[in-house]
């Protein structure tokens, strides 16, 4: 990952967060959410989202097509100056998820998996939200915040599993909230051993800077705290780039297919 992003890492997070406000302009967030179209909704319970260019197989592999113009222009470019997914196979991403969260509407913990490079860039557009992160060792359930100790502090012959080691000396589960047009990469230890999901609530409630992992990296704190810590959810639309390891040529299947006959 590039210098040019150290200044937007999470501390306190296992390595690595990092939260890039205003990532898009407000006019580059409205001509992308004008531009996605509403005929490729796949509808969940919770959420409804779209896969482009597509889903992935069942063996996790992408039938290699070009991403659409809106989703690639201006946060390609971006992404290249911040080096974001310059040690990624495909050194740049080859897939989107878009997911839209209405209020109530969440994720369950979760982790992103192997049939990706471990770098997940999400662009937040609409409304704000919180996502939960937390820690596969211990569970997801959310009983209160648990700091585990400092690595330093354990003796090596500790049979801590390499999950529970990873994500010592900072405080899981916590919080990361996701204003409109900022950007979020989730990578490294973070991408690996945590889970991250989104509360199905109306209002995201008790945010502070005690509570909010990315408090100091926030454009307008001062929103939040004059609701009194309350984030009342409108439509959120999030875009997750990322670069799938495994991808198939359908010129080259066409063509294998030809060749058969
Ligand atoms: O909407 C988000 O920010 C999270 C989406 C997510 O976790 C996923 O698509 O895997
Ligand atoms: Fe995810």
């Amino acid at each position: 990952m590039s210098s040019s992003l150290a200044a937007f890492r999470i501390a306190g997070l296992p390595p690595d967060f990092y939260y890039i406000p205003n990532f898009i302009s407000v006019e580059e967030e409205a001509s992308i959410l004008q531009k996605i179209p509403a005929q490729r909704w796949t509808h969940l319970t919770r959420r409804r989202l779209q896969a482009h260019p597509s889903t992935l197989t069942k063996n996790n592999t992408l039938l290699a097509a070009p991403l659409p113009a809106y989703l690639t222009h201006p946060v390609f470019q971006r992404f290249k100056e911040r080096g974001v997914f310059e040690g990624t196979p495909h050194r740049q991403p080859n897939h989107v998820l878009i997911n839209e969260y209405r209020p109530g509407e969440g994720i369950m913990p979760h982790e992103d998996g192997g049939a990706y490079a471990p770098v997940v860039a999400t662009v937040s557009l609409g409304g704000a939200v919180c996502l939960e992160v937390s820690s596969k060792a211990s569970g997801n359930e959310d009983d209160g915040t648990t700091t585990s100790e400092p690595a330093d502090c354990k003796d090596s012959e500790g049979s801590l599993d390499e999950g529970l080691t990873s994500t010592m000396g900072y405080t899981i589960p916590t919080r990361i909230f996701q204003e409109p047009r900022s950007l979020l990469i989730t990578t490294g230890v973070a991408y690996r051993d945590l889970l991250h999901g989104i509360a199905s609530v109306e209002v995201d409630e008790g945010l502070s800077a005690k509570t909010v992992a990315n408090w100091g990296l926030l454009a307008e704190p001062g929103v939040i705290e004059d609701a009194g810590g309350r984030n009342v959810r409108g439509t959120r639309i999030s875009l997750t780039y990322r670069d799938v390891l495994k991808v198939s040529s359908a010129a080259s299947k066409v063509f294998g297919g030809l060749q058969k006959r």
